[in-house]
């Protein structure tokens, strides 16, 4: 259950009155979700959704609004936040941070098949084109900084065979990341599983959960792609899936010579990077609900499989 502060229909009401966007009709808890109060807000004009920040940092999220408008203003499919009419988006409500949003089609595709493929690698490259010009400033919170200086906090959690996995491939990635390689850079969404998208049919209706997004390695937002939406059940790389994404995705933004050379390694980084923010969760900083958080096993056997199976041909663009 993804409501952790209950609203009155009087504290919305109140709150819809600053912006043009209707009265209320109905509102309706989604259970959907981990970290924030979610609402689907219905008025008498259109659906939205009420979004109530309930942990993380919030001087995070100006940026957070600032990256969406500019990407809805670049007519990429997410829900750019409504601003009232002095033209603020970030509120308060019952005493934590609020942000309105238009609802947006679809569901999450679970199991996507290759028109989804293609139309996520399709938009998802347009996002790299353009956000490439985005001048907002966040650096990755979950980089190689960030893997380097927390995968000690686990290994007491792990198996001998487990530690030097971890350990082994934090300095492999030391290696060819903090070397001389410049990757292109630009805003990314951060954690763009197939639960942060909805598919109206084979139409993406939105990316969602901007709330990991930053800026840095394009390459790194692709390679979580890859690794949740073109991964059989045994962690093993999907060729159908990963050549619609990367064909499609190359349309609109070749990867450069650069980049091909990591992007095993990049696959590599990006499943420890779970493997580790899910342990990190199970063992060292469980939240106070009670959600059942997400299986840090999954992202273990992933890893092993992109060792295992360095990766596929890189396929050509695709329009
Ligand atoms: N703009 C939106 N349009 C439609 N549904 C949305 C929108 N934003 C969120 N949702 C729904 O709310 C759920 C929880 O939202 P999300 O931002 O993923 O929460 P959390 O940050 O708590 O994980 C999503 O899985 C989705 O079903
Ligand atoms: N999609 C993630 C959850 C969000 O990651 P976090 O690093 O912000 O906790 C997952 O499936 O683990």
């Amino acid at each position: 259950m993804a409501v952790f502060t209950p609203l009155t229909e009087s504290q919305i009401e109140a709150f819809l009155s600053r912006f043009d966007a209707g009265s209320l009709v109905s509102l309706e808890g989604v259970p959907a979700g981990t970290e924030n109060s979610t609402f689907f807000v219905t008025t008498d004009q259109r659906e939205l959704v009420l979004t109530l920040f309930e942990q993380g940092e919030h001087e995070e999220l100006p940026f957070f609004v600032e990256l969406l408008d500019y990407l809805d203003e670049h007519r990429l499919p997410v829900p750019g936040p409504l601003h009232d009419r002095e033209g603020v988006a970030l509120h308060s409500l019952a005493g934590k941070p609020a942000l309105l949003f238009p609802r947006l089609p679809g569901k999450h595709p679970l199991d996507p098949n290759l028109a989804q493929c293609h139309e996520l690698g399709s938009v998802l490259g347009r996002l790299h084109a353009i956000s490439q010009h985005f001048t907002g400033h966040r650096p990755n919170p979950r980089d190689l900084h960030w893997l380097v200086a927390l995968h000690p906090k686990v290994h007491g959690y792990l198996s001998a065979a487990d530690q030097t996995l971890m350990k082994d491939e934090v300095e492999t990635y030391e290696d060819v990341f903090n070397g001389v390689i410049e990757l292109p850079q630009g805003a990314l969404h951060g954690d763009l599983f197939r639960d942060n998208t909805l598919f109206d049919g084979d139409r993406l209706g939105g990316i969602i959960d901007f709330y990991n997004g930053c800026t840095g390695d394009l390459l790194f937002d692709l390679a979580i792609v890859i690794n949740d939406w073109a991964c059989n059940a045994d962690g093993s790389l999907n060729a159908e899936r990963h050549d619609a994404i990367l064909a499609a995705y190359q349309a609109h933004r070749p990867l450069t010579a650069a980049e091909r050379d990591v992007w095993p390694m990049m696959l590599r980084m990006t499943a420890l990077r779970y493997w580790l923010s899910r342990l990190l969760v199970v063992y060292v900083d469980p939240p106070a609900h009670d959600l059942t958080p997400h299986d840090p096993e999954r992202f273990r056997t992933i890893l092993k499989a992109r060792i295992e199976q360095p990766a596929l041909l890189l396929p050509e663009a695709s329009r």
